[in-house]
């Protein structure tokens, strides 16, 4: 449960980062409670004649997104995205991500893929130096579940299955959500491959390369990671 101080860096960095988006533009939007901070806040700049249209990376999203009479795209029918805003669940400060907290993995890795611009937005609490703490969250296929399941334990994974409510949660595309303890990860990047090769995997909760910026509040300060750059504003 997010304390006052997280509710108040995620709104610093939700704020932070509407700024880059341009009107006219089409945009990618997280899922979560930081990305859903930041779907707010377009949608007060749309009332003082910001246009946008939304790219929703989950149910959850295209339902609030729509609730705040944001104009919206499938993601299924949109070839490039301007600029996406989602949450992590933690980052490095080499843009090493795991996200799917949430559930909402496979899309946002589509959104994220999709965008040009691509912004992360995240209280102080997700920077770690190397993952792994996070479980790292996998979106399988119920009909290939003990399969994968015991290809993860040959990578070494402790694997849960995840419920919500006594009941397994099913995913947006009606798949399972594994977290997968696989102790801190060295080599991030390598992992994400292995889980690539592995049938029955939607998508996992890697995302490597798939950022431009990551804005993290901490102090009352909103900090920027760009790719080449660490400043503070
Ligand atoms: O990946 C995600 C959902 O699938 C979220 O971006 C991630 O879980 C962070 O969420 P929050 O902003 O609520 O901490």
């Amino acid at each position: 449960m997010a304390n006052d101080n997280q509710n108040l860096e995620k709104l610093a960095v939700a704020k932070a980062a509407i700024k880059f988006v341009k009107n006219n533009d089409v945009v990618g939007l997280g899922t979560g409670s930081t990305a859903t901070i930041a779907i707010k806040e377009l949608a007060k700049l749309m009332v003082n004649g910001l246009k946008i249209i939304g790219v929703p990376s989950s149910e959850a999203t295209k339902e609030l997104a729509a609730s705040l009479g944001i104009p919206l795209l499938e993601l299924g029918k949109v070839n490039s995205i301007d600029i996406s805003i989602d949450g992590a669940d933690e980052f490095t400060e080499n843009f090493e991500l795991i996200k799917g907290g949430g559930g909402a993995l496979f899309r946002e890795k589509i959104v994220a893929s999709l965008s040009k611009n691509r912004i992360i937005i995240t209280d102080s609490s997700k920077k770690v130096n190397n993952l792994g703490a996070f479980k790292v969250p996998i979106e399988v296929l119920p009909t290939a579940y003990q399969y994968v399941v015991d290809q993860l334990e040959k990578l070494e994974g402790s694997v849960t299955l995840r419920y919500k409510d006594d009941k397994i949660f099913i995913t947006d595309n009606l798949n399972y959500i594994v977290d997968v303890d696989f102790g801190l990860i060295d080599y991030p990047e390598k992992l994400g491959v292995a889980l690539n090769q592995i049938d029955g995997i939607l998508a996992h909760g890697i995302f490597i390369k798939l950022t431009t910026t990551i804005l993290m509040a901490k102090d009352g300060n909103v900090i920027t990671y760009s790719k080449k750059q660490i400043e503070e504003n």
